[in-house]
This record gives C-alpha cells, sequence and structure tokens, in this order.
C-alpha cells in the first residue's frame, strides 16, 4: 500500500490513540454500541474504525485514512457545507417519524430495506411512512445486498411505485394514483455481486423501471473499486472515506468513476463523519440532471439528481445528499451537542476535535483497548 505521512514510530502512534465505545441509539447493522480508535496528530484527528469481523487488509485501509486526516489534514475545500440525506434504518413504520425529527432540513432520505426476518410488505410500509412525514423529500433505499436478482427487481418496481403514488399535491380522495412523479432517486446495493448487478441493471432496463443501481460494498469491500462500474454494474457510486484509504483516495477514486458519487458514513464519530464532509467538500461541481437519476433523465432534480464529475462551479447543494448524518444513531458522541451538528439539512465544514471529558467518559474498556492496540499494529505493518 503506498505511505502517507505518518507517525515517527509504531509505539508513537499507539501513544496518541483513544478508543471510545459509543452507545447507540437504535440498533444499525447489527450495531448497538461503536467502538472506533481516534488518534491525534499533528494536522488533527483521525478515525479507524473497522467493523470488529473486518479482517487486517481490509482493515488497514481504515488505517490509512486516519493517519491522512492526523497528518496531512483534509483535502482543499470548495465548499463550506454539505447536504445530507437522513438515515432511516430498518424501523417498524411506527417509529419512522420520531426517527426523521433527527434529521431537520434532510430533503433526502435513505430507507434502509430488505432486512433479515422482515418483508417487502414492511419495506413499503416503511416508505410509505418517510412519504407521510416528509410529502416532499427524495428517497433512495439500501438493500445491503439482500435480494437476489428476481427479488430485487420486484422490489425495486414496488418500491418505486410507491414512491410515485405519494403526490404531495393531490388532496387524498380527489381521483386516481399518479404514477408519473418522481420515484425512487436509486436502489443501494440491491444484490451482493457485480454481476448479479449487471444482471439487474439490465432486467429493469427491460421491466421499464427506471431507477438507478448504486454500488457500496462492491466498491468499499472490493479489491478493485472501479470493477463495478466499468463492468456496468452501476450508475453511481457510494464511497466512503476510511474503506477506500483517506479522502485523497476517495476522490480519485471519485474521478475514475465518471458517476455521480454519494459520499457517506462508515458509522462514524463525528471525528470521521469529518472527514467525510471534507471529502465530499472537496468534490468537483457537478451539473445537475446528467445521468438517469431525477426520473429516467429527463427533468434535472437539481440537488439530489447530481451527475457525472467534472461539470461547473461546486456549491452547496450540487452533490448527491452525502450518506453523514448518522451522528444522530449515538447517545453521546465524543463532541458537545451542536458542535458539529446538522443544521438545515447540511454539515460544516470543520476541524474536529474530540471535547477530552468525553474521551474520558466514554473510553473503552481496558481489554477492549488492548484488542484495538493489536489491531492497529497488525494494520500499520501492512502499510
Ligand atoms: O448512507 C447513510 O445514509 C448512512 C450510512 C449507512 O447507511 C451505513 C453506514 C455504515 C455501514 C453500512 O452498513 C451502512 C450502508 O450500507 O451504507
Ligand atoms: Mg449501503
Amino acid at each position: 500500500m503506498t505511505s502517507v505521512p505518518g507517525p515517527e514510530s509504531i509505539d508513537d502512534l499507539l501513544a496518541r490513540v483513544h478508543v471510545v465505545a459509543l452507545p447507540m441509539r437504535v440498533r444499525f447493522r447489527g450495531v448497538t454500541e461503536r467502538e472506533v480508535a481516534l488518534v491525534e496528530g499533528p494536522a488533527g484527528w483521525g478515525e479507524f474504525g473497522p467493523f470488529p469481523e473486518y479482517e487486517d487488509p481490509e482493515a488497514a485501509h481504515w488505517l490509512r485514512s486516519a493517519l491522512e486526516m492526523a497528518w496531512q489534514g483534509p483535502p482543499l475545500a470548495l465548499r463550506s457545507r454539505v447536504a445530507v440525506n437522513a438515515t432511516v434504518p430498518a424501523v417498524s413504520a411506527g417509529e419512522v417519524a420520531g426517527i426523521l425529527e433527527r434529521f431537520p432540513g434532510c430533503g433526502t432520505v435513505k430507507i434502509k430495506v430488505a432486512e433479515r426476518g422482515q418483508q417487502l410488505v414492511d419495506d413499503v410500509a416503511r416508505v410509505a411512512a418517510v412519504l407521510q412525514a416528509r410529502p416532499d423529500a427524495r428517497v433512495r433505499v439500501d438493500a445491503n445486498g439482500a435480494w437476489t436478482v428476481a427479488e430485487a427487481a420486484h422490489a425495486v418496481r414496488v418500491l418505486d411505485q410507491a414512491v410515485r403514488a405519494v403526490d404531495s399535491r393531490r388532496a387524498p380522495g380527489t381521483g386516481p394514483v399518479a404514477l408519473d412523479g418522481l420515484g425512487l432517486e436509486y436502489v443501494e446495493q440491491p444484490c451482493a455481486t457485480v454481476d448479479e448487478l449487471v444482471q439487474l441493471r439490465a432486467r429493469l432496463a427491460a421491466d421499464g423501471v427506471h431507477v438507478d443501481v448504486a454500488a457500496d460494498e462492491s466498491i468499499r469491500r472490493a479489491e478493485d473499486p472501479l470493477r463495478v462500474v466499468r463492468a456496468g454494474g452501476a450508475d453511481r457510486a457510494v464511497v466512503k472515506v476510511a474503506p477506500l484509504g483517506g479522502p485523497r483516495r476517495l476522490l480519485a477514486v471519485a474521478a475514475e468513476l465518471g458517476v455521480p458519487v454519494t459520499v457517506s458514513s462508515a458509522l462514524d464519530s463525528a471525528v470521521g463523519v469529518a472527514a467525510g464532509v471534507a471529502a465530499a467538500a472537496a468534490l468537483p461541481g457537478v451539473r445537475s440532471g446528467a445521468g438517469r437519476a431525477g426520473g429516467g433523465g429527463t427533468a434535472g432534480d437539481g440537488a439530489a439528481g447530481g451527475g457525472a464529475a467534472g461539470g461547473g462551479a461546486a456549491g452547496d447543494d450540487d452533490l448527491p445528499a452525502a450518506g453523514l448524518a448518522t451522528g444522530g444513531f449515538f447517545v453521546e458522541d465524543v463532541v458537545e451537542p451542536g458542535v458539529f451538528s446538522l443544521v438545515d439539512g447540511h454539515l460544516p465544514v470543520a476541524a474536529v476535535a474530540p471535547d477530552p471529558a468525553r474521551l474520558e467518559g466514554l473510553r473503552a474498556s481496558a481489554d477492549r483497548r488492548d484488542w484495538w492496540l493489536e489491531r492497529i499494529r497488525r494494520c500499520h505493518a501492512l502499510l
């Protein structure tokens, strides 16, 4: 792996590490307490938080990212704030409105679907509950690779129609439901493999279902992050700073991909989210209405539609809304509430330093700290 500026030695690095355990309000991707290691370097703070089941070669990318932020700092920002989406976990429809309250001003909502043990009818109910609470929201769904091609083809059609069926301008009982509104913005990682994604895109096109397919795991957990797009398996890409090895690598991958990108969180603390915001803030401006996004490539959909990289000047709302508003899932984060928070659907571009009292209060147990330090030692040897 190419080197980044970093500590003098592994002991220098380990001496700078703080391991915290952040309790979560809602279970998200099976996690109820999120552990991450934070490191303070000469240029700021970095975060190392690969999920526990990740093997060292994959986790080493996350360490590279932490070192880049702590020793090199963020790339040059082209924006002062970044629009973000609300994220709705696979909760019951009745819980949706309460969850959305934590995302003031977000015009785009990402909804988790295809949860193990649930049915498509649960997903439809969750999508309907989102649109009841936010009738003008742009909706995207994330299946985390759980569907077969046939299941995905069916589910995407049904969910797209569920979104189109909500026409916020129509008074109830005043006529047939219009299905010509904006449908789903995109479906994120509907199936697990690149081959399946390729097949699904062909199937959706044949069925006349104009919903973009976005790749997430096929990028962040792949040996070659460009393969899925090159193979024709995705119209869009979800890109995360730490799994790609840092903000500058994210920018390089996004430039090579040449499709609209959504910068997303990996369930990071405020330190990791700030790195995601920094990467999104450094992306080149995009032209609205490019690609298939925003209703079959017809009407440009402004902020939410986005387009391939290489367009005009950067602005606050010229990228697909970033999936970075995950801080609200934690009961406590490493900064005081209000220090790095969502305002009017946007997160600020800012250097985030953890509050010392919080680092202390949220400190992980001694054996967990040892586990993380050993992991950092092994990953560092791979850089
Ligand atoms: O993209 C978002 O809105 C929030 C981040 C998010 O969904 C995820 C964060 C961390 C782990 C992932 O399983 C999950 C995702 O699949 O995108
Ligand atoms: Mg995802």
